[in-house]
């Protein structure tokens, strides 16, 4: 999947991964209360999904990453939000109104010192949108981004199909790509869909040690 294909979703409005109502998983296993109004939640692939606006109403300061700038200006204008424009390093624009801060361009230019704030993740239809290779690569990436301790609530699905997007990415390979660097808890399998689709949540914290003065900042922010 090159980066034309879902500029061209886009364009011609083939986005049925996108829901009207928020995600069926995601207030029943988001556990967090943010303090404050500093949680930061980071959404990669972000599209314009209403997922973001649950999560801004719990108070979280919504961090997404998306390709496609359509989507972005879609979500704003949606919102009434006039989004204030900056260009930032390596070829990424920020889109910031509101709780919203989004970046437009790809995940992969995304650096750690972007996710130096992020307390937690929320990671919807990100990995299925990946062919095979490509979900190694973001696996190994988000690893390198995350700082030890920060959670993740990822809902990817399955289905008979042997092509996509979406791609079906089972618990094995979820397993296999993240298990280096994440714990990983599966929490709920949803019911099939009419397309015989299912969705399936996961907990994942990513290991390593947390000097004790960064394990604290950490606690004390998210
Ligand atoms: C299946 S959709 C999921 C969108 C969103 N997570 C949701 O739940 O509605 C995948 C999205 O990822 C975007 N995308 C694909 N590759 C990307 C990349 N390398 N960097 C940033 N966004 C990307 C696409 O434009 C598309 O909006």
């Amino acid at each position: 999947m090159d980066k034309a294909f879902w500029h061209q979703r886009w364009q011609d409005g083939r986005i049925g991964f996108h829901q009207d109502e928020v995600h069926p998983a995601l207030p029943g296993h988001w556990r967090y209360t943010p303090h404050g109004a500093s949680g930061q939640v980071f959404v990669p692939l972000c599209g314009k999904s209403n997922d973001m606006v649950w999560l801004a109403e719990q108070g979280w300061q919504v961090v997404g990453v998306e390709l496609s700038e359509k989507a972005i200006i879609d979500f704003f204008d949606a919102r009434q939000l006039e989004p204030v424009r900056t260009e930032v390093a390596d070829s990424l624009l920020l889109f910031e109104a509101g709780a919203y801060q989004i970046y437009c361009g790809d995940f992969f230019h995304l650096h750690r010192a972007q996710m130096a704030d992020i307390c937690t993740v929320y990671d919807r239809a990100s990995l299925v949108a990946l062919p095979e290779a490509l979900r190694h690569r973001y696996a190994f990436h988000m690893a390198q981004m995350l700082s030890p301790g920060v959670s993740v609530l990822l809902i990817s699905l399955e289905h008979e199909k042997s092509s996509g997007p979406p791609f079906s990415v089972e618990e094995d390979e979820i397993r296999w790509l993240f298990g280096s660097n994440f714990e990983i808890q599966p929490l709920e399998r949803l019911p099939e869909d009419d397309r015989n689709v299912t969705d399936v949540a996961y907990r994942m914290v990513r290991k390593g040690r947390t000097g004790m003065s960064e394990a604290q900042k950490k606690a004390m922010r998210c």
